[in-house]
């Protein structure tokens, strides 16, 4: 797979100085049993305009991070701050508006309404929220290449299709930070490079940002940087990653590579 890195918007905000932080950790953990920490103490920032891959064993706290980190669990001690949002200052409802409007999640199964027409399930985020589409859902639409899918239903379309369906849903609200977890865990490797493309433009031509975990080092090499994870702590982070380079780390891990 090809990898093109640096986003517009990171070059403009190395050049400026100016560092706005799409999400901000600071000390964040999770313990799910008294003594037993599925997340260490965590401190990262992401800058806006930064494509960040998450890797790591199998166990090592990686979904536990991203659910911490996109307000769908509360982290047992530190602070999130989506932009200049301070998580949990907001309650369930302010939480659940904050999700709908300012993250955009892409999951491993695509999680269409198959129901909803394809440019219905890209409008949804919007509706939901009170908001007339206008041409909005169809702009995403057609920057995923699929402008002229619209009225399809998603049993229609091929799985790497429906997946990039989802990403036009995750980006159609512009929102502050995309998460994705596996993104193309279930995709083959053409439909995978479909939709890391389109996450790679989302980055460089819009200055969207990507938090994405991924158990493949070729994913993680689209990223601008790669953190990894071991046993709940964050043990190393490498800039513009190569998938040979991640493999080796992984492996020192002793996590599986793909
Ligand atoms: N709801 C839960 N209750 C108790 N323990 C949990 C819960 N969710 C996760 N854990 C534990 O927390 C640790 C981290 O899990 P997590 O799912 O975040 O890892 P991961 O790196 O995403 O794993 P994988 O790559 O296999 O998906 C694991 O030891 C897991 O067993």
């Amino acid at each position: 797979m090809k990898r093109q890195w640096r986003g517009r918007t990171t070059a403009i905000a190395e050049q400026t100085g100016t560092w706005h932080h799409a999400l901000t950790l600071d000390g964040v953990t999770r313990e799910y049993r008294p003594g037993v920490l599925a997340l260490h103490p965590i401190h990262l920032t992401v800058p806006r305009g930064r494509f960040l891959a998450v890797m790591g064993p199998s166990g090592c706290g990686k979904s536990t991070l991203l659910q911490c980190a996109a307000g769908l669990d509360r982290p047992t001690a530190g602070t999130v701050r989506i932009g200049g949002t301070q998580l949990s200052s907001l309650n369930e409802a302010a939480l659940t508006r904050l999700r709908r409007e300012r993250i955009g999640f892409v999951f491993q199964a695509h999680h269409l309404v198959p129901s909803l027409s394809v440019a219905e399930n890209v409008a949804l985020p919007l509706m939901l929220g009170g908001e007339s589409p206008g041409d909005r859902h169809l702009r995403a639409l057609a920057a995923v290449g699929l402008g002229d899918r619209g009225g399809a239903m998603p049993p229609e379309l091929s799985g790497g299709q429906c997946q990039r369906v989802a990403v036009a849903r995750a980006l159609v609200t512009t929102p502050d930070i995309v998460f994705a977890d596996e993104p193309t865990g279930a995709l083959d490797p053409a439909a995978a490079e479909e939709v890391l493309t389109l996450l790679r433009q989302a980055v460089d031509h819009d200055g969207h940002t990507v938090v994405m975990v991924t158990h493949d080092p070729f994913a993680a090499a689209w990223a601008d940087e790669a953190l990894f994870l071991t046993r709940g702590k964050l043990v190393g982070r490498q800039e513009r990653p190569e998938a040979a380079d991640i493999r080796r780390v992984l492996k020192e891990l002793g996590g599986r590579t793909a």
